[in-house]
């Protein structure tokens, strides 16, 4: 019989990781659950590991880490009938915040025993060079994600969310704002940044786009439409306050299908540098199951 459950771990972040999925196996073993563990050795290990164990019929395939290690699992287990399970043992944690997955690894592990799922509906970036990309929260173009692929690991590591706020510091004064266009269903867009969201949430519980679910189709494009370094310090200091979509200069639009394209602008995906514009973004092939509360 295939085992039912692989957590995937990513230890890159040391010992206070390991210690929090230890509790969640304590959880599952009292609870008669024999979960096996599979360490990532490199970036993009855990899609491998995730592919190959849906391809050995294993019914769920936990994400033990953040966004990144969230998204690299869904990657190998899209089209298949695994289920993602989320172990919320990240930095920012956003799609755990957006389900209400509980940040206990405890709390987290009965989440995954109970074993509920819901649809979740991924979205998939195609690049120029025909390389595609899984994404399940967002994918940012322009400020943030300058910010993303400039960011330091280490430092990460050290001081957690401390070094996005440390690196958005360095990118203020020198990031260029070149120009997006952003080609959606429903007309042309232009803008200074671009957030395509899945769900409601950024950067931790912050709010970006009230309206959205990633349990259902389709995208919420957030457009930052003043480019500069002033109306960056805007967005910034109202993101904590929860009036970003409310801001002069930030509109939001729904699209099913859209393209995003502009000169030499990076983009993120999930948190993690994801190359540069242009991208066509659309559903994946696929919705896939999500463990959730
Ligand atoms: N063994 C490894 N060594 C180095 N990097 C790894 C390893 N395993 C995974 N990674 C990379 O680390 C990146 C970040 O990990 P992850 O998303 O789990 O944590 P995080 O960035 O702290 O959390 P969040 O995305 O919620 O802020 C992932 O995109 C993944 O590609």
């Amino acid at each position: 019989m295939p085992t039912r459950m692989l957590i995937v771990f990513n230890p890159a972040a040391g010992a206070r990781r390991r210690r929090r999925l230890l509790a969640a196996l304590d959880l599952l073993r009292g609870l008669g659950m024999r979960p096996e563990v599979a360490d990532t050795a490199r970036r993009g290990h855990a899609t491998d590991l995730a592919h190959e164990a849906a391809a050995a019929g294993v019914r769920v395939v936990v994400a033990a880490g953040g966004d990144g290690t969230i998204a690299e699992v869904a990657a190998g287990l899209a089209g298949s009938d695994s289920a993602l399970g989320v172990l919320p043992l990240g930095t920012a944690n956003v799609l755990a915040l957006e389900l209400g997955l509980p940040r206990s690894p405890v709390r987290a592990a009965e989440v995954l025993a109970m074993g509920r799922t819901a649809l979740l509906h991924p979205g998939l970036a195609r690049y120029a060079d025909g390389r595609e990309l899984l994404f399940v929260q967002m994918l940012g173009a322009g400020f943030d994600a300058a910010v993303v692929h400039n960011l330091s690991a280490p430092l990460k590591r050290g001081i957690g969310k401390g070094a996005y706020v440390w690196q958005t510091l360095r990118e203020l004064p020198r990031y260029p704002f070149a120009p997006i266009r952003a080609v959606l269903d429903g007309g042309v867009e232009e803008a200074a940044s671009v957030i395509v969201t899945k769900g409601r949430l950024y950067a931790g519980r912050f709010l970006l786009a009230p309206g959205a679910d990633p349990h259902e189709q389709g995208f919420h494009v957030v457009l930052f439409r003043e480019a500069g370094t002033l109306a960056a310090m805007r967005y910034g200091a109202a993101l904590p306050l929860g009036l970003l979509p409310r801001m002069r200069g930030v509109e939001i639009r729904r699209a099913a299908e859209l393209r995003l394209e502009g000169e030499e602008v990076p983009a993120q995906a999930d948190g993690d540098a994801a190359g540069v514009l242009p991208v066509a973004i659309g559903p994946a092939p696929k919705p896939m199951r999500i463990v959730v509360p």
